[in-house]
């Protein structure tokens, strides 16, 4: 079984959980009353390479890395460094994450919002809207094609901007078959743990110059961001660096500082 494979299996057990305390209705009612959900396609489009960051307290990959008692404080500190959109983890078991934690970072910031979880049913987008969302992950790699299909047209919907997570060209192909317009593609490889940098170059040639293109994963600092810039990346998606590294706000403005470089591509998205 690969590590993708058991953190699903752990998500459905407490997505059970979850389901048998809040009903689909209650869900729908709170989402209803929630907030207009923000653009995530325009945050993240525009001139220079915008910056996702992302509150992570822990990973399968290097289990601990900041208790983040405070995760709206956490997203404050991102904002004012000039994050386009801020990542809440909240798979609980192996990311130390929750709705809690979504909840709060909506209630403290203005940039969108994405919902970085492993999410197999729409029950998950209705969660994910009805705390605050604007955007949610949908990765591949844990769904067949109808499913994604299927998910990417709720979330829409419902007005989230699903981001769809891809590893390799074959999953590309499967992005934009499905209609995604925002595709992240991952260094991580989720079943494996391997971090390869090279693979946003290798596999965003596979999508449309009108897909939004993210990279994530595996950015240390301002150098890993020009190098995914000048493969093509819109925006990075960072987190461990960040959390680890004792200046968020500090390291979130060198990032942003780096993206807005005039040797970037202009006229990006
Ligand atoms: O980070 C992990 O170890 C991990 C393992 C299995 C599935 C997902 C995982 N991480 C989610 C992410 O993709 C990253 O949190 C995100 O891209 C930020 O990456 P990084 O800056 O390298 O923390």
């Amino acid at each position: 079984m690969s590590v993708l494979d058991e953190i699903i299996d752990g998500v459905r057990a407490d997505l059970a959980q979850r389901q048998a305390r809040v009903s689909l209705d209650e869900l729908k009612e709170r989402a209803a009353k929630a907030p207009a959900a923000k653009d995530g396609v325009a945050a993240l489009r525009g001139d220079g390479v915008k910056v996702i960051c992302e509150v992570k307290r822990s990973s399968p990959s290097k289990g601990a890395l900041a208790a983040i008692a405070d995760p709206a404080g956490l997203a404050a500190d991102y904002e004012a460094g000039g994050a386009a959109a801020i990542s809440v983890l909240t798979e609980e078991r192996r990311f130390g994450g929750s709705l809690a934690d979504l909840e709060a970072v909506r209630a403290k910031v203005d940039v969108p919002v994405l919902r970085k979880d492993f999410i197999v049913t729409s029950y998950q987008l209705w969660e994910a809207r009805a705390y605050g969302a604007d955007l949610a992950l949908l990765i591949v790699a844990a769904l067949d094609q109808p499913a994604l299909e299927s998910l990417i047209e709720r979330a829409e919907s419902i007005g989230l901007t699903p981001i769809v997570e891809v590893h390799d060209e074959d999953e590309a192909e499967r992005a934009v078959d499905a209609g995604a317009k925002v595709v992240g593609v991952n260094a991580r490889d989720l079943k494996t743990l391997k971090v390869d940098r090279a693979t946003f170059e290798r596999v965003a040639p596979e999508l449309p110059d009108s897909v939004v293109k993210i990279a994530e994963s595996g950015v240390r600092g301002p150098h890993d961001l020009i190098a995914y810039a000048n493969a093509g990346a819109d925006a990075v998606l960072v987190g461990e660096s960040l959390v680890t590294g004792g200046n968020p706000r500090s390291a979130v403005s060198d990032l942003v500082a780096a993206g807005a470089h005039p040797a970037l591509r202009h006229g990006r998205g």
